[in-house]
């Protein structure tokens, strides 16, 4: 487990990361999202001990990473631009890092075939792609069999495959019983890959919640419904309206055609209650989930930073 506590870095007088506080639980993927500029990298490094916090602390199992003897044997991390020194093979460098921590060298080679290295394993890693170098950052992060496995973009690069790939090793450490803890800008593939999301923004903590929930949040959710007695329903909705407390920002209703209305606002139940009481044949009644993407983007709307038009904001 991961347990960050009024968690700070401060970068002269910018606040990259700003008091947060979350624990990422073991046996799921947590997604950790954000705009550009967020603080996701910074928190991650500092997880890792690459970056002193200003304040606060983040801890792997209750201990600081400095206090691990063995970190890699804890912590495993793919994060971005990852120094690997680009005449060394990839062996080599996964030898070395083996060798630091008491991790014995055969499982080097086990890691090399997890991620589908070992044929170029004698080359240089500095001719490698992309890809490579992303495949090359998991076995690293994999290498000491850590309990705790962070990820910054980890399928930054990866072709369709690769992606896949990622996805259902995300999902089988997870399935283990270990904590994984992943950034990324791809939101269906985030849909697809977590259990729970972090979302922060300008350093702050916007959102920590199941997937699912997060979605359900979204006022994009809406009903559609095709009746011949479209418009009797869409009165009835509306005088319900006023009652339906377990919505934020109010129920609406849209005449698409004659005979047909989208709800929004509304759980689809409640729908179909009005219409069976108002005695109103129903010809399609169906839920429109908003995408991972429409729920983050309505979430981290006002903590873009560098997003199209910000900038005339601030200004
Ligand atoms: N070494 C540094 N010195 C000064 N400012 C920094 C440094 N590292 C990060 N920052 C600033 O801290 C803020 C958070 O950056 P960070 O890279 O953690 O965001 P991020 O959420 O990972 O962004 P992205 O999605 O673009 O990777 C940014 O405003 C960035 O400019």
């Amino acid at each position: 487990m991961i347990a960050l506590r009024g968690l700070t870095k401060r970068y002269g007088d910018r606040t990259a990361v700003d008091g947060l506080s979350l624990e990422v639980a073991a046996g799921k993927v947590t997604g950790f999202l954000g705009p550009n500029g967020a603080g996701k990298s910074t928190t991650m490094r500092m997880i890792v001990g690459l970056d002193r916090p200003s304040a606060g602390a983040a801890l792997v199992g209750g201990r600081r990473y400095g206090e691990f003897r063995h970190p890699l044997r804890e912590v495993g991390a793919l994060l971005e631009a990852k120094a690997v020194h680009p005449g060394r093979s990839a062996r080599r460098h996964l030898l070395a890092m083996a060798r630091s921590n008491g991790i014995a060298a055969g499982r080097v080679e086990e890691v090399l075939a997890l991620v589908g290295l070992e044929g170029v394993a004698g080359k240089r890693a500095g001719s490698f792609s992309l890809g490579m170098g992303q495949r090359l950052g998991i076995a690293g992060a994999l290498l000491g069999d850590p309990g705790v496995l962070l990820f910054d973009e980890p399928v930054n690069g990866l072709d369709p495959d690769g992606v896949l790939w990622v996805r259902r090793l995300m999902r089988s450490l997870a399935a283990e019983g270990r904590t994984v803890f992943v950034s990324s800008h791809l939101m269906s593939e985030m849909q697809l890959t977590a259990d729970r999301l972090v979302v922060i923004g300008r350093g702050r903590l916007i959102a920590d919640a199941p997937v699912a929930e997060v979605i359900a949040a979204s006022s994009r959710n809406s009903v559609r419904v095709r009746s011949p007695r479209a418009a009797e329903l869409a009165a009835r909705v509306r005088a319900e309206a006023p009652r339906a407390a377990e919505t934020r920002g109010g129920v609406e209703v849209v005449r698409v055609s004659a005979e047909e209305l989208v709800v929004t606002g509304m759980p689809v139940d409640r729908v179909g209650w009005l219409a069976f009481e108002a005695g109103v044949p129903l010809l399609e009644l169906s839920e429109e989930k908003a995408s991972l993407e429409e729920a983050y983007m309505e979430l981290t709307g006002a903590s873009v930073e560098y997003g199209a038009g910000a900038a005339a904001v601030e200004a």
